[in-house]
């Protein structure tokens, strides 16, 4: 639904040159939320103001639903239209809400109809609709300063969704929210996505975001995207840093004459009784050093940091045996430098996933 290739943008002020977004190739599938995760700086705004050609890319392609959009900006008046009706198909959801003050919450929602030429009677009837599927039905005639953090950002949603979008963009949606009122609005565009067949694109650095809604995620770094994928494949990557933010498991072992392996279990194999059956078949003892379950996108999840006696070389059977159970494993010392690589690049990131 959305391919990006080649994307780059550098910006160019007072005789300096910053790159926000190197060599970007990003391919976000129909009917999914995806999440761009990355620190202040990394250049996550600039993707996605690039994405809907608010901002035109240095070099490379911006495809939406089949259009390419970067061939569509640069042909004059006639292609600046037709770049503006596609536009009208990418909603776009903001931090700060953008809502107009001195409208209602109803003629917020109205007015990017208005600018599509929209008639009074089908514009009124197209917000109250919107109002009800964001929860709002009795705020039409509010002004956004009566409302709250968390209903400005549901009349930002309903606004974005007005012009029947397939695509929805969102920035930072969450950051200036509480903790529950974030639940709530993830959840609602994760129902809206499901509900209205949407594809979701969000940027944000909070981890906690792409746990909670994302099927696939990438990590941004200094304009670079430097990891992606769904998620189940990144819990399954070996060394992967996002699966160590998203997941994190401690537990220390003291001594270097054991192995320590951290499991992950994804789907039907957190109800297997795998680890009882390994000790049973190869009359090992195993101490259990962290342990955790959780959702993930709407998948159970369980990360398991067990240790076995003997080195990792003399484990090889016991760990064959896991992974043919379906099961990831992976030497806990790995996980670990991939564990420092991340917090070493993205702090906050670790700590948001730590959480
Ligand atoms: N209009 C601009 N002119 C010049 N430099 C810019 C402009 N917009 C962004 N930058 C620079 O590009 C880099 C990436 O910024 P961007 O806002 O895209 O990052 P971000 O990941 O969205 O950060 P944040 O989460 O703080 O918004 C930064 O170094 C920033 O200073």
């Amino acid at each position: 639904m959305i391919t990006t290739s080649g994307l780059t943008k550098t910006y160019r002020t007072r005789g300096r040159e910053v790159t926000a977004v190197d060599d970007v190739d990003l391919t976000v599938r129909e009917g999914e939320v995806y999440g761009v995760i990355g620190q202040s700086g990394a250049g996550k705004s600039s993707l996605i103001r690039c994405i809907n050609l608010l901002e035109r890319p240095t070099s490379g392609t911006v495809t939406v639903d089949g259009t390419d959009l970067t061939a569509l900006a640069g042909r004059g008046n006639r292609a600046g239209r037709e770049l503006r009706r596609a536009r009208s198909r990418i909603g776009m959801v903001f931090q700060h809400f953008n809502l107009l003050s001195t409208r209602t919450v109803q003629d917020n929602i109205e007015l990017p109809l208005e600018i599509l030429g929209h008639s009074g009677a089908a514009r009124s009837r197209k917000a109250l609709e919107l109002l009800d599927l964001v929860g709002l039905a009795d705020k039409a005639k509010a002004y956004p300063a009566q409302l709250s953090g968390g209903q400005k950002q549901r009349v930002g949603i309903a606004r974005a969704l007005a012009g029947d979008p397939k695509v929805l963009l969102s920035d930072e949606a969450t950051s200036a929210l509480d903790p529950e009122t974030t639940r709530s609005i993830l959840q609602l565009l994760r129902d809206l996505g499901q509900q209205l067949g949407l594809t979701v694109l969000l940027i944000t650095h909070e981890m906690d975001v792409v746990k909670s809604i994302c099927d696939s995620a990438a990590l941004m770094e200094r304009g670079r995207i430097i990891e992606s994928g769904t998620v189940p494949e990144l819990l399954a990557t070996p060394g992967s840093q996002l699966a160590s933010a998203l997941f994190p498991v401690s537990g220390e072992s003291g001594d270097p004459e054991r192995t320590v392996l951290d499991v992950t279990f994804l789907g039907e194999s957190t109800s297997r009784p795998v680890i009882s059956q390994l000790s049973r078949t190869y009359n090992i003892d195993i101490s259990i050093l962290g342990a955790a379950m959780d959702t993930v996108a709407g998948r159970q999840v369980g990360r398991m940091r067990i240790e076995l006696p003997g080195r990792y070389e003399d484990n090889v059977v016991p760990i064959g045996f896991l992974r043919e159970q379906g099961l990831h494993v992976e030497n806990a010392a790995d996980a670990a430098d991939a564990a420092d690589a991340v917090a070493d690049a993205a702090p906050a990131l670790v700590k948001e996933g730590a959480k």
